[in-house]
């Protein structure tokens, strides 16, 4: 019989060393390689974000330029990907596509059996353009609507928005949106990236361990948490109700309301600040501040009554939104940010690694339990 106790949901069991986030959930502090979430959100992009990631150091202008250049250069599928995609039912869930074609990927992928460091950089560089690709010309397909080629010559923002909605996106449009993409590129050992880790410590490949992590992504828990808060948003406004009244009444249920809570934050999300900002700036640039003002009465209700802050996946929810990005597309939108962080962890894995395989507290019938023959059960 084992004699270890097992701690639910593994809460603060430090499993690994790493040296690429570091998250202080009482002060709420979020930082990447050391360098806090709020200057790199006010100050860097999503390229220079993913240098910093991958390799541990703020890139000089060469390297950022030679970085990007790479990433833009990266914006290619094999024509049997994009086949693959037309050849979907339009039903399917854009998350569905995505942890698909991720896995479908690797087929064509020219470095597929090396897990070097170098080979893993070079398949981390091209998974996260194509990520950002295989949401995009998945939407348009699903819609009838053609294909829009990639534009090596914009930002992966720019690029992402142009190949989604096949118009040259405005710079507001693309810097909130490269914001967003910087706040949700990493987070430590979150439920995805640990599943990226367990599967790349069997030193199975890096598309392996990005198909299961797009996979732990898509739980409600996790990153597929977005899409429900719009989707309370949006049935809340249908039924014409009053948002703290529809809350409340979720909460005397004891529905857990989706964009609340978190396992290591016990004040604000950091990243909650800036999407809060920028819900409410777009939502009046946009003459429609109706989704932001009815999260902000339900984040005051909820912290109130719960003592709960809202997480990343709440003010993006209304940020998306108010974007005009499909309720469907933001987890997958999460995935084309956090592809960067995986990749990271992965990289970080192979480099040094060691099989992961922790143990059950075992709970099942006694040691020895009598095989009883068919014949007599
Ligand atoms: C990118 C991300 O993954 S951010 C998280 C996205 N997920 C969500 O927004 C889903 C809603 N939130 C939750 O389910 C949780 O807060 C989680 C999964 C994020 C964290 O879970 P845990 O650390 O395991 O906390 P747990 O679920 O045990 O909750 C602790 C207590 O707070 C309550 N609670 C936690 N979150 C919520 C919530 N969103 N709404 C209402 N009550 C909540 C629980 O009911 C529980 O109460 P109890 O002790 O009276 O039973
Ligand atoms: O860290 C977590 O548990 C979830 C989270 O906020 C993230 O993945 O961004």
């Amino acid at each position: 019989m084992s004699t270890a106790v097992a701690t639910r949901g593994l809460e603060g069991i430090v499993a690994t060393t790493s040296s690429i986030c570091w998250i202080d959930g009482d002060a709420g502090v979020l930082s990447y390689r050391g360098i806090d979430i709020h200057e790199l959100a006010a100050k860097s992009t999503f390229e220079e974000t993913t240098y910093l990631l991958w390799f541990g150091m703020l890139p000089t202008a060469t390297q950022l330029a030679e970085f990007s250049k790479q990433l833009a250069e990266a914006r290619h599928l094999d024509p049997k990907v994009i086949d693959f995609l037309r050849s979907l039912p339009t039903t399917a869930t854009p998350m569905e596509v995505l942890r698909t074609s991720v896995s479908f990927l690797s087929i064509y992928d020219a470095d597929d059996a090396d897990s070097s460091h170098d080979a893993n950089v070079r398949k981390a560089t091209r998974l996260t353009s194509q990520v950002a690709m295989l949401v995009a010309l998945f939407d348009r397909i699903r819609k009838g609507l053609p294909v829009v080629e990639a534009d090596k010559t914009l930002t992966h923002a720019g690029n992402f928005l142009w190949m989604l909605t096949g118009t040259k996106p405005i710079e507001t449009a693309v810097q909130a949106f490269d914001t967003a993409l910087i706040l949700h590129a990493d987070h430590e050992l979150n439920a995805s990236t640990f599943a990226a880790r367990v599967i790349a410590a069997t030193l199975a490949d890096i598309h392996s361990a990005v198909t299961g992590a797009i996979g732990a992504l898509k739980g409600p828990l996790h990153g597929g948490a977005n899409e429900a808060v719009m989707r309370l948003l949006f049935a809340i406004d249908k039924a014409g109700a009053d948002p703290v009244e529809y809350v409340a009444d979720l909460l005397a249920k004891k529905v857990k309301v989706s964009g609340f809570g978190h396992r290591v934050y016990k004040t604000e999300d950091p990243r909650a600040t800036h999407l809060r900002r920028m819900s409410e700036s777009l939502g009046k640039a946009a003459g429609n501040p109706k989704w932001f003002e009815m999260s902000r009465k339900i984040e005051l209700y909820v912290k109130e009554q719960k003592k709960l802050n809202a997480n990343v996946d709440f003010y993006s929810a209304s940020t998306y939104t108010t974007l005009g990005i499909d309720i469907d597309l933001f987890t997958p939108i999460f995935a084309v940010s956090r592809i960067s962080g995986w990749a990271a962890h992965v990289i970080e894995q192979h480099d040094d690694n060691r099989l992961i395989r922790p143990r059950a507290d075992y709970t099942g019938p006694a040691y020895p339990a009598p095989y009883i023959p068919v014949e007599s059960r």
